[in-house]
């Protein structure tokens, strides 16, 4: 049986800040990049994985990287896969590295690092796409794949297990339909902040053409801007000469768009103000944004803020918008609180702020419990690749539905992946289906060599003043 020998880390940085790409108005000036680590074996077996930051401070992700996968170094596979849970806890409880956590920070995003190249190994040495091996385990293989440590009071195993168990029948004709139309998903990458209003209406226009309904907005900067913008997008969007031949406009009072604010042709648009305002502040600038119907705020304060979260969604409510968070939210706790507290409409996983899969699949169920839609977060580079997966667990094997949900997809950097994800012409994610893309998440070596930091070719010319 393979035992784990060794691991590679890359620190790997994209440019992106030279075109404004990926900026809001917390993060100005982000340069995509990836701590990614391949795990090895003594045999042919590999696992990839990987955790986003925004450029500096990548390099500190990748020593702790280091720390966490040192603890792999040894180990069975086998032994490992036989219980994810219980390998996730170990993973979790360094008797010295606990203490720049616990759970949270470099530390945490490290673990998620780590944790999902073990599971693209596993789903390789199975030979299947990970969500695929993750929604053909039996309700008992699922919930043992958990991290249940401390969410008892929101979910039990018990629980867990009964809800899945009410999903087995009906797992196949949800695979069957979802292969067959893709996972709904919607576009961020119209709407950076730092990008003109001709550029936003010209990408908007082709997000319109390529089949997408849901569209999202960065705000935050100057109130009188976001709505201009908001009004520019909202005039194409609402207006059926900009949809594709032969699409309709939707029911905007059909039940996948009840309560979406979706305007005339059934087009949803949601806003996101990473962080920016205090809670009176988000109440106050949200509602001089009503005009343009967003369907929610997301971040509207702080992330760990979670009744503040709470005070916005009940002042904005009566406005008809939803509160959204959770690419900030740096564990399950932090969700299950969000959802105890009623503080979200919209439940944002991230799949490697969470240390990986098995704290993801605990927050998965935890929002099917409470009702709540799980969009995940998507963007940067490398997380559409990944979150397409934990959709398509989500809707077969977890919540059984995809009706009210929509998938973030950003159009930047998949060339770099060997597999990289892909949009159908309806604007839906297509379902993975590479018996060897274990996670999708590997990169290209050529893309390494280049984009490598501080040593890769592109880099080295960058410095040089030649790039
Ligand atoms: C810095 C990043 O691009 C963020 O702006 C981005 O993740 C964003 O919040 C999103 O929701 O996609
Ligand atoms: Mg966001």
């Amino acid at each position: 049986m393979p035992k784990i020998t060794d691991f590679e880390i890359h620190d790997v940085r994209f440019p992106t800040s030279l075109s404004g790409d990926g900026t809001d108005a917390m993060n100005t000036e982000c340069d995509y990049s990836s701590a990614y680590v391949t795990l090895k074996t003594d045999t042919d077996l590999v696992g990839h994985g990987m955790t986003f930051t925004i450029g500096r401070g990548n390099d500190i992700v990748c020593t702790a990287v280091r720390e966490v996968a040192n603890r792999l170094v040894g180990k069975d596979t086998e032994e490992l896969f036989s219980n994810m849970g219980k390998t996730w806890d170990y993973m979790m409880s360094d008797p010295q590295l606990r203490w720049i956590g616990p759970e949270k920070g470099v530390i945490h995003i490290a673990s998620g690092a780590v944790n999902n190249a073990l599971w693209d190994m596993y789903a390789r040495a199975r030979q299947k796409p990970l969500w695929k091996l993750i929604v053909d385990f039996t309700p008992e293989e699922f919930v043992n794949s958990v991290a249940f440590r401390y969410i008892s009071d929101a979910i039990t195993k018990e629980e867990a297990l009964e809800m899945l168990k009410q999903k087995e029948a009906t797992k196949k004709e949800r695979e069957e339909l979802v292969r067959e139309i893709g996972y709904p998903a919607y576009v961020t990458s119209a709407g950076w902040l730092g990008y003109s209003d001709e550029k936003v209406a010209r990408l908007t226009k082709e997000a319109v053409a390529a089949g997408f309904n849901h569209f999202k907005m960065k705000v935050g900067a100057n109130q009188a801007n976001d709505l201009r913008r908001g009004k520019i997008i909202r005039s194409i969007i609402d207006d059926p000469q900009h949809l594709p031949p032969g699409l309709k406009p939707r029911d905007p009072n059909g039940p996948d768009l009840k309560g979406k604010n979706a305007g005339p042709t059934g087009a949803v648009l949601m806003i996101d103000a990473n962080q920016v305002w205090d809670v009176p502040q988000a109440i106050e600038y949200v509602k001089g944004l009503e005009e343009i119907k967003p369907w929610f705020i997301e971040e509207p304060t702080a992330p760990d803020d979670i009744l503040g979260h709470a005070s916005i969604r009940k002042a904005l409510k009566p406005h008809g918008i939803g509160v959204a968070t959770g690419e900030h939210a740096h564990n399950r706790m932090v969700f299950k609180q969000l959802l105890q507290a009623e503080a979200i409409d919209v439940c944002q996983i991230d799949s490697c702020r969470l240390a990986g899969v098995s704290e993801v699949l605990s927050v998965l169920l935890m929002a099917a419990k409470f009702g709540v839609p799980v969009c995940p977060h998507a963007g940067g580079v490398g997380l559409c690749e990944y979150v397409i997966h934990l959709s398509l667990i989500d809707y077969i094997a977890v919540s059984g539905t995809m009706e009210r949900n929509v998938l973030e997809f950003v159009d930047h950097l998949h060339e770099h992946f060997v597999t990289p994800c892909s949009i159908n012409s309806k604007g839906r994610y297509n379902v993975p289906t590479n018996a060897n893309e274990g996670y999708s998440i590997e990169m290209h070596k050529s893309s390494i060599a280049e984009y490598e930091w501080p040593s890769g070719s592109y880099w080295v010319s960058a410095k040089a003043g030649k790039p």
